[in-house]
């Protein structure tokens, strides 16, 4: 596990939202910002396990929040803002982590499979990147958006639906990032590999494993080595930085147009 190259407070009175973030890598990201000095704000749906996260960041000195809310439910994200408002809890910085898929063959997914994945990766995190925004220009006050996507670039068969909605979040990145630099905001996304967290129990592990060994760093990532890189994204010195997709992958992109593995 890498060492935080980052200055302590770095973040002091900077607030951060972070979607799925009593989880897997949305807590690491929690995490990290919290330790370098930010209010972290967190969401997703399950109620109780956001309260743990919040009680465990909140043992370490954290200023720690969370709502239960539904990304894919347009009132909700509204909702969500108007009582962040009321909270005095408006974020600087918007990390849209939450998000899945199921794997299956393209054949075997129906329309509303389909739709259930792109209403969650795509439209949940459209929506919580409009309200973040609408937020920020009220306040005539910038900020970062951080979008966490998966590595594609060679496509990722077994998960057409999450492939297409991710992708449509790379190309979301580049055209928000030109539209709303005029607001003070940078959009970049981060597009990690395999990345070691309880989700990946859903995932056949043979698979996982040998899709791991055929990578230039062959192993998966810890969820810190991905917030290390939305950190830096969201710090003053990524102050340049709008509208890319950085790959944290081990190198996949440079496999090649062949994945490592087929659909099941
Ligand atoms: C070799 C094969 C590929 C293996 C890949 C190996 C590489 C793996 C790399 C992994 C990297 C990524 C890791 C992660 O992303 S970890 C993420 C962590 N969490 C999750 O992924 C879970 C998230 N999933 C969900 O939240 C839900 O499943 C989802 C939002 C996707 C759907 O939720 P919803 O409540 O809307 O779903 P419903 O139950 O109402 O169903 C909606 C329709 O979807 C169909 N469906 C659901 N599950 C399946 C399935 N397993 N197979 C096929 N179809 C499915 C369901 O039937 C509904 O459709 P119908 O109404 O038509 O029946
Ligand atoms: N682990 C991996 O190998 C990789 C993961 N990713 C992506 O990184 C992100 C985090 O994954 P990871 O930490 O592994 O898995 P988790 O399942 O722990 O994280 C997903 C988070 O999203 C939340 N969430 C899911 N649906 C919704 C919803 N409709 N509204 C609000 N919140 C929701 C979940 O909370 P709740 O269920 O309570 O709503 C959960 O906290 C995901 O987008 C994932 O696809 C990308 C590449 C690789």
């Amino acid at each position: 596990m890498p060492t935080s190259i980052f200055r302590p407070q770095l973040f002091s009175g900077r607030t951060v939202l972070i979607s799925g973030g009593g989880s897997g890598i949305g807590f690491a990201i929690a995490s990290l910002f919290g330790e370098l000095g930010a209010r972290v704000v967190l969401t997703a749906r399950n109620r109780a396990r956001l309260d743990q996260a919040t009680g465990t960041l909140t043992e370490r000195g954290i200023e720690a929040f969370a709502y239960d809310i539904n990304i894919r439910n347009e009132g909700e994200v509204e909702a969500l803002f108007e009582q962040l408002d009321a909270d005095a809890l408006q974020p600087d910085v918007l990390i849209n982590n939450a998000g899945g898929q199921f794997a299956a063959p393209a054949l075997d997914i129906s329309p509303n499979g389909f739709r259930a994945v792109v209403d969650l990766n795509l439209t949940g995190t459209w929506l919580m990147c409009g309200a973040f925004a609408r937020s920020a220009q009220r306040r005539e006050h910038g900020g970062r958006i951080v979008n966490i996507v998966l590595a594609l670039d060679s496509g990722i068969p077994g998960m057409a639906h999450a492939a297409a909605a991710r992708a449509g979040v790379v190309n979301l990145t580049k055209t928000l990032a030109w539209e709303w630099a005029p607001l003070g905001l940078t959009v970049n996304a981060v597009a990690p590999g395999i990345v070691r967290t309880d989700a990946l129990s859903q995932y056949d592990d043979a698979q996982l494993r040998a899709d791991v060994a055929a990578l230039p760093l062959p192993r998966m990532a810890e969820p810190e080595e991905v917030a290390q890189a939305v950190a830096y994204l969201a710090s003053p010195a990524a102050s340049y930085i709008t509208g890319v997709t950085l790959a944290l992958d081990g190198g996949e992109h440079l496999t090649g147009a062949t994945p490592q593995h087929a659909a099941p």
